[in-house]
């Protein structure tokens, strides 16, 4: 496992297309002739990734290279472990995934083909998903005898409840995009092709917003949804105070009453 239990540079970045425009970062899963399979390398590289993002990036976007989001866990690694060791490995995805889901700045996950197993679980780290027509959705640790390592039974019921995931790993059921996008899985579905077109679009106004207006949704949005609501309502007057003290609120809002920046307009 080498550096797991750190997630330090033991990843294999050539396994990561890493492209940066402007503000946005794009990362590619690397590995289309194995439909993207998340080998030890390519997690930590992912991990290494978040870890060392650099200072002007504002958004995150990752993707898969070839047809497919990604298979999930590199089946050819895995090996028969002790308890500890499968402990250990499963715990190395939770790190790289948390490092997701904490970012400092949002990721957007666009999806094509194969999201299945720890593809989908990486997906669900991400804050905004995008779908493709050709996206399927798939939980088949069922069959190869095992059980989800990458988060999945925590983040995936609070996007699609646990009786749908009960569902997809108990009979192996396939969901389309249309069914993912509906059951609240992915936000955006998009025509063919259209997935990483439709996040940089997203990317863009994402990272035209103020940044502490993001860094109070990815990190204090989710805290109040689940804490309890007395506990909820005092951190939401905390993070509105804080927020609207700050210079670029107070440049943004007479930029608006000076008539110098857009509307709001329906879509
Ligand atoms: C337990 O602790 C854990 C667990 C986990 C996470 C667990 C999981 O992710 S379980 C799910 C694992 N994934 C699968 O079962 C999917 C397997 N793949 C397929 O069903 C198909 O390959 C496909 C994705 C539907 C694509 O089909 P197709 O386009 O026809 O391509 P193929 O010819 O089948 O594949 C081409 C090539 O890629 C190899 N490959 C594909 N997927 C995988 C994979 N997941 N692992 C390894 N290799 C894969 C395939 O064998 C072919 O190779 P060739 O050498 O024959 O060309 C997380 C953390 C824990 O601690």
């Amino acid at each position: 496992m080498g550096n797991a239990d750190t997630a330090t540079p033991a990843g294999d970045p050539s396994l990561l297309q890493i492209e940066q425009q402007g503000a946005v970062l794009t990362i590619g899963l690397n590995r289309p002739a194995k439909r993207n399979a998340l080998n030890d390398g390519i997690i930590l590289a992912i991990g290494d990734c978040f870890a060392g993002l650099p200072d002007d990036v504002r958004v995150v976007v990752i993707h898969g290279l070839g047809d497919n989001f990604s298979s999930g866990l590199d089946l050819s690694e895995l090996r028969e472990r002790d308890a500890t060791e499968g402990l250990v490995h499963s715990q190395m995805w939770h790190r790289v995934f948390d490092r997701i889901q904490y970012c400092r700045v949002p990721v957007i996950a666009a999806l094509k083909g194969a999201v299945i197993g720890g593809g989908l679980e990486l997906a669900c780290a991400a804050h905004i998903r995008v779908a493709e027509p050709s996206a399927y959705f798939a939980l088949p640790e069922g069959q190869r005898g095992i059980f989800v390592g990458g988060g999945g039974s925590v983040r995936l019921p609070r996007l699609i409840g646990v009786a749908r995931m009960m569902d997809m790993m108990l009979t192996g059921r396939v969901y389309s995009a249309t069914e993912g996008s509906s059951y609240g899985f992915a936000q955006y579905l998009v025509e063919a092709g259209a997935s990483m077109t439709k996040a940089m679009e997203l990317a863009g106004k994402i990272a035209s917003n103020a940044p502490l207006t993001n860094f109070a949704v990815l990190q204090a949005l989710p805290m109040i949804a689940e804490a309890n609501p007395q506990t909820g309502l005092l951190m939401e007057s905390l993070m509105a105070t804080v927020a609207q003290s700050d210079q670029e609120a107070k440049r943004r809002i007479r930029a608006f009453l000076d008539h110098k920046t857009a509307k709001v307009k329906p879509t």
